[in-house]
């Protein structure tokens, strides 16, 4: 990426910090930034990619579409700030903490001894008949993997390694149970295990390490 574009997509932050790579030591938990309506604006996007993922227009919509797509990107450039104080990836009020990349889940129980979510995966997340993308079964183990850690260690890892073991198939547009849990800690190793299930059948599994960093690690 060359440096012009590194700068509008990795700015330095609003506290004038270097950019460190990798995950910082902090993590934010915000329930404001964005407005009240930053979960329905959420919901238009989830909604807009279900539509493109199903769409086939006409080349006259497509000239239309393509307009207003310019339109909204302009409105949004208007807008951008450092990934650190965004919303998206910090509302905790929010499905999949207001980041419309993670597939949309609620969190229903959270602590040191795991977490336990709703997860719903959307027409977008379609692999191919009908089922999930397996490797968006993997962002969503990944994502709520990292979170188990992090509850558990109260700090910041890194995945090292995420094996998901695809059981049978996981269906689109229906609510699923999806559960992270640290099984073992060894030093700053972190190994992690999961299940998705709709009711009992087990849809996937997880096994997964993740490292505590170090202080001020990138
Ligand atoms: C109501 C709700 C409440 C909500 C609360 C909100 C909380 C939410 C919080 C948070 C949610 C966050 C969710 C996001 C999660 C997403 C996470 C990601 O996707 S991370 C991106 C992908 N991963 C990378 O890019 C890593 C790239 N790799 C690295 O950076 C390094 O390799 C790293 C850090 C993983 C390890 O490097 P080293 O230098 O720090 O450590 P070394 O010495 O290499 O390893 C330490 C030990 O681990 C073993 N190890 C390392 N990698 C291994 C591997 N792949 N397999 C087996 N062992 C491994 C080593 O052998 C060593 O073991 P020995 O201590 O000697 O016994």
């Amino acid at each position: 990426m060359n440096d012009a574009l590194d700068d509008q997509w990795n700015p330095t932050d609003q506290d004038g910090s270097p950019h460190e790579g990798g995950f910082r030591a902090r993590f934010d938990v915000t329930t404001e930034r964005g407005g009240p309506r930053y979960g329905e604006f959420n919901e238009q996007v989830r909604l807009l990619m279900d539509r493109v993922r199903y769409a086939c227009p006409t080349g006259e919509l497509t000239d239309e579409l393509i307009a207003d797509l310019k339109s909204i990107n302009g409105k949004l450039a208007d807008v951008q700030i450092d990934e650190w104080h965004t919303p998206a990836g910090t509302r905790i009020d929010l499905p999949a903490r207001g980041n419309i990349t993670v597939p949309p889940y609620d969190v229903t129980d959270a602590g040191p001894d795991g977490v336990t979510a709703q997860i719903t995966f959307r027409p977008y997340h379609l692999g191919g008949n009908d089922a999930a993308h397996g490797g968006q079964v993997a962002v969503a183990f990944d994502d709520l993997g990292g979170m188990a850690s992090a509850l558990k260690i109260q700090g910041v890892s890194r995945t090292a390694y995420l094996t998901v073991n695809y059981r049978s198939i996981t269906p689109l547009r229906t609510p699923l149970t999806i559960r992270t849990w640290v099984e073992n800690l060894d030093g700053r190793k972190v190994y992690v295990k999961g299940t998705l299930h709709e009711g009992d059948r087990l849809c996937a599994d997880l096994d997964a390490l993740f490292i505590r960093l170090k202080p001020g690690q990138p």
